[in-house]
């Protein structure tokens, strides 16, 4: 019985041994890359993903490669709306947000989101920072009208990345909130998708990872056995047309393929919900979830 354990323990070490050999190509060929990761939405609620999420961040800076973080929020967004009796709207997925709701917005995505995620980081001995779009003019924003006037919601309309560059030189992980500034000095509130998106293509990332709450794209979203490994520009944009990626897929794939078309290799929508799935899309030669490509 004794041996039989021993036995089991030394074949379970083997694995990880193994796991371990696999992911060396990996960390050779992307050594001193930018990998741009966004993180939000529902897949960011459950604490402890959210610091095996952080511990897979300070893993890949300590094998070289350079994580640029942005994060969302909007569920916690919509619980401090809640506490202060302001209902949550959105049109097309964007929240409605009149100058009130920008102040909590703007309190919760910098305040609140970005300093836990700075102190997970910093506490697991990664260095991380925490920015917003408005810091080091990272971001400047326009207002967006594509869906109607719905307040103080934003397109980005510059990036300027040399905080960004400069940052990262020096070891650190940038953590960005989605917020940023106008021209006209007016605050913006702006997607998390579509700001990591804009940071990738401008930093010309090698990947933009997306973590969400499904395991990636479905061909046929009842079907969980469908799920697509890789998709080009062309099919993603079928599939839109067809109605086959709907709903809150439509913004993440537009943002990767925005991403590609601006050079960066490779976009994952990816299942932020599993532990540790960024280290088993980038270290594994099966990779997860779905890559869109160009
Ligand atoms: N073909 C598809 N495959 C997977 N998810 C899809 C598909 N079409 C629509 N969706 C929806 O997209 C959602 C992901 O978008 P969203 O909820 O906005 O993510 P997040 O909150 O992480 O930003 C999924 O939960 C799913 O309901
Ligand atoms: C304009 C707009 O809708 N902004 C988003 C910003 C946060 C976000 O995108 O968060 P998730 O990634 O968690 O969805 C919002 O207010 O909810």
């Amino acid at each position: 019985m004794m041996a039989l354990m021993e036995e089991n323990s030394i074949m379970e070490a083997i694995e990880k041994a193994n796991i371990l050999v696999e992911a060396l190509p990996y960390i050779k060929n992307f050594r001193g890359k930018t990998f741009v990761i966004k993180y939000g939405g529902n897949a960011m609620v459950n604490e402890k993903l959210k610091q095996m999420v952080m511990k897979d961040i300070v893993l890949l800076k300590l094998v070289g490669i350079n994580p640029v973080v942005v994060h969302g929020g909007g569920p916690e967004i919509n619980d401090m709306l809640k506490k202060l009796n302001k209902k949550p709207q959105f049109v097309n997925g964007l929240r409605v947000t009149d100058r009130e709701t920008m102040e909590v917005v703007e309190m919760v995505l910098t305040g609140k989101v970005n300093k836990e995620i700075v102190s997970f980081i910093n506490s697991y001995g990664g260095k991380a920072i925490g920015l917003s779009g408005k810091d080091g003019g990272l971001i400047t924003a326009e207002k967006d009208l594509t869906n109607g006037d719905i307040g103080f919601v934003g397109y980005v309309k510059a990036v300027n990345t040399e905080i960004i560059d400069l940052l990262v030189k020096q070891g650190y992980i940038p953590v960005i909130a989605p917020v940023a500034i106008g021209e006209d000095g007016e605050t913006y509130n702006i997607n998390a998708d579509t700001v990591a998106g804009e940071i990738a293509g401008s930093l010309g990332a090698e990947k933009l990872i997306m973590l969400t709450d499904v395991e990636g794209i479905y061909k046929n979203y009842a079907d969980k056995n469908s799920l697509i490994s890789s998709l080009d520009i062309e099919t993603a944009l079928r599939y839109i047309d067809d109605r086959i990626i709907d709903g809150g897929m439509i913004p993440k794939v537009l943002c990767c393929i925005n991403a590609i078309k601006k050079g960066v290799k490779t976009t994952h929508i990816i299942d932020g919900r599993m532990p540790h799935s960024i280290l088993l899309e980038i270290f594994t030669d099966e990779g997860i979830g779905t890559m869109v490509v160009r």
